[in-house]
């Protein structure tokens, strides 16, 4: 148990990111109490059953209501409608972050609402699964992950304490632009999520001509697909309107590698796949050897294949 960070915390939107941080906060005693806000009765009651809230509240505005520490925990398409409604009965001093998978589009929504006095600094855990709501979180989620945050105008103090929160449930905090978050993320999350969605879609088609074979017998790769692809619907399709020009950018340079290699395909030109494998392989050990999988699992992270 460590010594509370905030004295009160209010967490927005009970779903999986929310529950899994109320769950966190409780396990290593880092909130002296926690207040929820749901729209649904059965959402704030799952809270109160499972114990990651101290209190629930039908609306955002009471939730927030004399918390040190808000996190917006909601789509990044609502944000700002969160935002709106908290940022009247927000107190003096108090912090407010998010958890959005996007962050220049959440700041431009949310900021406005914030007045002097509060501290915004937007936040993402680079930690979740394929599953949501209240009862999918768990504290352990966040063990290991980066947490990256957005200092902007923030104080330093508040900066700090929020570090130490995340650090608190187990992450390695990162500072950055939410510029360079967004195009990161285009890269490292936002593309593949919606190649993964690509990739199902082919075999559901297929399926319609191979029947169950597709499934049955899918490797890993595939498999890893369906489950990325079973993600959040809302919340996927808010990533991409918000984040629409770097994911545009990377999925332009995406395309355009792979029109290179179906042409390398089309011509029987194994030296430029051989190559291009060569090359990619070279990137995967690269990383691994210098230690920065952090969000992997321990099998890549100790013996590299020397094969
Ligand atoms: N799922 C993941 O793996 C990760 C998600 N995120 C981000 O965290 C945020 C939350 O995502 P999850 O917890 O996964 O989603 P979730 O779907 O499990 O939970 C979101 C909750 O917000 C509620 N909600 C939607 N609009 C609302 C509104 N206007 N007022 C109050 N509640 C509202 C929904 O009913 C839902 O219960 C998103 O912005 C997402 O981009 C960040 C890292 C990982
Ligand atoms: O489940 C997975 O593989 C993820 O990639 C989880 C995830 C989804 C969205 C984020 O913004 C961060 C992490």
């Amino acid at each position: 148990m460590s010594a509370p960070i905030y004295d009160r915390v209010a967490l927005i939107g009970l779903g999986l990111i929310a529950s899994s941080m109320g769950h966190a906060m409780k396990k290593w005693g880092l909130a002296r109490s926690i207040a929820g806000h749901a729209k649904t009765e059965a959402t704030r009651a799952a809270a109160l059953e499972l114990g990651f809230c101290d209190e629930v509240f039908a609306t955002a505005a009471e939730a927030a209501d004399g918390a040190d520490l808000v996190v917006l925990a909601v789509p990044v398409g609502a944000m700002g409608a969160v935002a709106a409604e908290i940022g009247p009965h927000l107190k003096l001093g108090a912090t407010v972050t998010d958890v959005g998978s996007v962050k220049q589009a959440v700041i431009e929504a949310v900021a406005p609402h914030l007045r002097a006095g509060i501290e915004f600094i937007p936040g993402h855990p680079l930690a979740g699964t394929e599953h949501s709501g209240p009862r999918s979180g768990f504290a352990t989620l966040f063990q290991n992950r980066w947490c990256l945050i957005i200092p902007g105008e923030a104080s330093p103090e508040a900066v700090a304490r929020l570090r130490a929160l995340w650090e608190g449930m187990g992450s390695n905090v990162e500072e950055m632009d939410a510029a360079h978050h967004d195009l990161v993320l285009a890269v490292t999350s936002h593309t593949p999520h919606l190649i993964a969605y690509t990739m199902v879609g082919v075999a559901d088609h297929l399926r319609r001509v191979t029947e169950s074979e597709i499934i049955k017998y899918s490797a890993a790769g595939f498999r890893d697909f369906t489950r990325i692809a079973a993600s959040d619907p809302t919340m996927w399709r808010d990533v991409f309107l918000t984040n629409k020009e770097a994911t545009l950018d990377i999925l332009g340079r995406f395309t355009e590698e792979l029109f290179m290699l179906q042409r390398a395909i089309r011509m029987g030109d194994g030296e430029e796949l051989f190559d291009y494998f060569t090359r990619t392989r070279a990137i995967r050990r690269g990383i691994i050897e210098a230690g920065q999988d952090t969000a992997a699992p321990d099998f890549g992270r100790t013996k590299v294949d020397e094969k």
